[in-house]
């Protein structure tokens, strides 16, 4: 039976300007997932503060990024779109090598292509079983939560409902956790390890921690197994969270503010990663790899080194591979080597 992995990620806007940012913001920060202030007060926030200022406030910034990867590399177009089209095509390959059943295709919660549109696509090209594959390793109800929205929609509006089913975390997952210790073991070869590895999360506001959220945890759980597989004393490496939105207190310790911190305190060099985010971005390329080794050089540090999201390295394709035949024991009957 024909069967389709779709790989989902965030969006991003179509072009880098200030009009598609503002049309990809409104449907992103639209979703009450994202932003859980009742809603009246925050349309009239929405429309009255940021949807006239943070476009042309950001656009920039994507116009930064746009066409541009690290290392030189030919991205085309936004990057998270591009890693995503990459990691399409080698899980692909590798699935094709097992069986000629699966199709792998992506899908983006905000912007396009629409997982709604991509379910209807495939369900007419004969595909009868469908796995979502959301590439946050770590749950948030901001960005998992908000996929089996869009999945729960398609079934609501369905008379013969898909046979869908969506991967809810693979944080834990070893073969993740043994991609993430070798890109760090890679750029330690290349540049040397700097004193600190710092090991920054996207953030999420901290009430919705208290509100039963298990992201925080999840990252936490991520970061102590990745230091422990590098056999990282306590005092190498930090947790913290970046890209904070709004007035509201997030998790804590905040990226930029750390890196201040240690800039002003002596600390002279520092190795940063990403475990939340698969492919590089908007929040890696520009927020991590520019703005914060800004802050970090101003505060007095001297060497500030960004290790890329895992993006198309063949070890993660391992772990996305390991983490889909683990969710079709029927399908795979022998797990992935
Ligand atoms: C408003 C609150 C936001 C929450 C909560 C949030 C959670 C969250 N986001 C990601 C991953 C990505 N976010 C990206 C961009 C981005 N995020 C927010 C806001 C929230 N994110 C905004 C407003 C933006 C757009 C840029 C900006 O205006 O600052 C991206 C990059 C997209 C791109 O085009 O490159 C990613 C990826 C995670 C993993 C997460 C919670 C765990
Ligand atoms: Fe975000
Ligand atoms: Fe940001």
């Amino acid at each position: 039976m024909a069967h389709a992995i779709i790989l989902m990620n965030l969006g991003t806007p179509a072009e880098p300007t200030p009009k598609a940012v503002r049309q990809f913001l409104k449907a992103f920060l639209s979703d009450s997932r994202v932003v859980e202030i009742p809603r009246p007060l925050w349309a009239m926030i929405l429309n009255l503060f940021v949807l006239p200022f943070r476009p042309a406030k950001i656009a920039p910034a994507y116009e930064e990024i746009w066409n541009q990867g690290l290392d030189g590399e030919n991205v085309s177009g936004s990057p998270i779109v591009f890693y995503t089209q990459r990691q399409v095509a080698l899980l692909q390959q590798r699935l094709s090598a097992v069986s000629d059943q699966f199709t792998v295709t992506y899908a983006m919660t905000y912007g396009g292509p629409s997982l709604a549109d991509t379910v209807t696509r495939l369900s007419g090209e004969g595909v009868r079983q469908f796995t979502v594959l959301p590439l946050y390793p770590q749950y948030s109800a901001t960005t998992t939560g908000a996929i089996y929205d869009q999945v729960a929609e398609i079934v609501r509006n369905s008379r013969n409902v898909p046979d869908i089913s969506v991967v809810h975390e693979y944080w834990q997952h070893p073969l993740y956790i043994e991609a993430l210790a070798n890109s760090v073991r890679e750029h330690w070869a290349a540049q040397g390890a700097a004193e600190k590895l710092m090991m920054s999360f996207h953030g999420i506001p901290k009430a919705n921690i208290r509100k039963g959220d298990p992201y925080y945890d999840q990252c936490c759980g991520t970061a102590e197994r990745l230091a422990e597989v590098l056999e990282l004393p306590r005092e190498k490496w930090e947790i913290t969270f970046q890209s904070r939105f709004g007035k509201a207190e997030w998790l804590q310790p905040y990226t930029d503010k750390t890196l201040i911190e240690w800039g002003k305190n002596g600390v002279a060099s520092v190795d940063v990663i990403c475990p939340a985010f698969s492919a590089d971005c908007l929040e890696t390329l520009e927020e991590i790899a520019v703005e914060n080794r800004a802050n970090f050089i101003d505060a007095g540090g001297s060497e500030y080194r960004y290790i890329p999201a895992l993006n198309a390295r063949e070890d993660h394709l391992r772990a996305l591979e390991a983490v889909v035949r683990d969710r079709l024991p029927g399908v795979f009957p022998e797990p992935v080597r």
